[in-house]
């Protein structure tokens, strides 16, 4: 949508003060032998019931043990080297993970050893909440102080490795744009059914009190997605040429049954429409980067098993992965926060009302819960404390 031209002439520069890229992400396994220990990590202090593992666990096994994850996390890489070097900009980017190999640590380290001092942390969650905000903040955190740890001796006050953290996205152009563009081509999918056709938006589902703790310093997660949502569908609206009808559901809810998580499920939404007369739908994954197993398994087929259930014609949109304008808009934000850090008056670009996500998180943003401090050190924001975690 805004590609920045080639600017071969301002290399270097333009990424200064950073001098290299962490793709940050969830992790998956890779393997059989991954799964287990893979879940373990992701469920750690959580009050997730075992008989979830185990019916996650399967879902697993249906992929041969192995996220889809992981290949996409390579992909998106590629196209950022790409897009950096189409740009003439010259910054090392390395992928690293949260809960499995490659752990963030390594890539880290590896940045460090190529000479990096000041990386910029690009996390694979487009939106903010605990989930994909502060619990990557807090691993930031304790991976930092763990590098120091094995640095060690060798780490002296002018050889610190610092790292920011890139702000959320899900309201930048190219991410929005990129959304609509996969919607435009899932409707061209449906043909004559996509007439009246309503579009389901889905994303990951949160507790609610983790949705509260979202909520307190900015838009909420679900407002987050709403405001997605909106954009998504005016533009799809635009070029279909014909206002469509959308809703919001959620996937991939787990913990225990008493718990509230925000609703309506996807399935259940499915079933709504159904038996309110509706024949075809499209569903669009806004709240998730690529298609790993919340869209392989939790819709591509436990929802499109659903829908066939129901009678329902269905066809799922891509998510934005390696989209053009997803990933330049992904450079255009690094080189954004860039320019802010040397002091530059730069506009934070955005679409629709809600604004941008701070570039250093506010304090108590994005807490599991809205009054509980747990207490554990988190990186980038304004209630860090460096003392706790930096490598100096
Ligand atoms: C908001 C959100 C995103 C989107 C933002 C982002 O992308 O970060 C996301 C992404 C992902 N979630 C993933 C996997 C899992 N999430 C789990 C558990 C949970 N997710 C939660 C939320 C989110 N999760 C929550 C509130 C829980 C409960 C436990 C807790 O509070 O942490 C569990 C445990 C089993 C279960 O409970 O289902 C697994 C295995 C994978 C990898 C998939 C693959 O391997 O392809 C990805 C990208
Ligand atoms: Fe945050």
């Amino acid at each position: 949508m805004h590609p920045a031209p080639a600017r071969p002439d301002v290399a270097a520069p333009a990424a200064a003060p950073y001098d290299a890229i962490l793709l940050y992400s969830f992790g998956g396994p890779d393997g059989p032998d991954d799964v287990l220990p893979f879940l373990r990590n992701v469920t750690r202090g959580k009050n997730i019931p075992e008989a979830r593992l185990v019916t996650v666990g399967a879902h697993y096994d249906l992929f041969g043990g192995r996220s889809p994850i992981n290949g996409q996390n390579l992909e998106l890489l590629a196209a950022l080297r790409a897009e950096l070097a189409r740009r003439g900009v010259d910054l090392p980017i390395a992928w690293g993970n949260r809960n499995w190999k490659p752990y963030a640590i390594d890539a880290l380290a590896e940045l460090r050893e190529q000479g990096a001092h000041r990386v910029l942390a690009l996390v694979t969650s487009a939106y903010g909440s605990y989930s994909g905000c502060r619990q990557y903040r807090e691993h930031l955190a304790r991976t930092l102080a763990e590098l120091a740890d094995r640095v060690g001796g060798d780490v002296t006050p002018g050889d610190v490795l610092a790292v920011d953290k890139l702000r959320h996205y899900f309201n930048h152009p190219g991410f929005v744009s990129s959304n609509a563009d996969a919607v435009v081509e899932a409707y061209g999918e449906l043909g004559d059914a996509a007439a009246d056709a309503p579009l389901v938006f889905v994303t990951h589902s949160i507790p609610d009190v983790m949705e509260a703790g979202s909520g307190a310093q900015r838009p909420s997660y679900r407002t987050q997605h709403l405001e997605v949502a909106e954009l998504v569908a005016a533009q799809v609206s635009e070029r279909i040429g014909r206002p469509v009808e959308w809703h919001l559901a959620f996937c991939s809810r787990s913990g225990a049954p008493h718990q509230p998580w925000l609703e309506p499920d996807v399935n259940d939404l499915l079933g709504d429409l159904a038996t309110a007369g509706t024949r075809s739908v499209v569903m669009s994954p806004i709240g998730f980067v690529s298609d790993h197993m919340e869209v392989a398994f939790d819709l591509d087929i436990e929802a499109m098993e659903t829908a066939r259930e129901l009678g329902l014609t269905a066809v799922r949109a891509g998510t934005v992965s390696t989209r053009p304008a997803f990933v330049a808009g992904l450079i255009d934000l690094v080189l954004e926060r860039a320019a802010a850090e040397r002091g530059e008056d730069v506009a934070r670009v955005t679409t629709g009302a809600l604004g941008a996500w701070p570039d250093t998180c506010r304090p108590g943003c994005c807490r599991q819960s809205v009054d509980v401090d747990s207490g554990i050190p988190a990186a980038c924001g304004q209630d860090s404390d460096p003392t706790q975690w930096s490598v100096q």
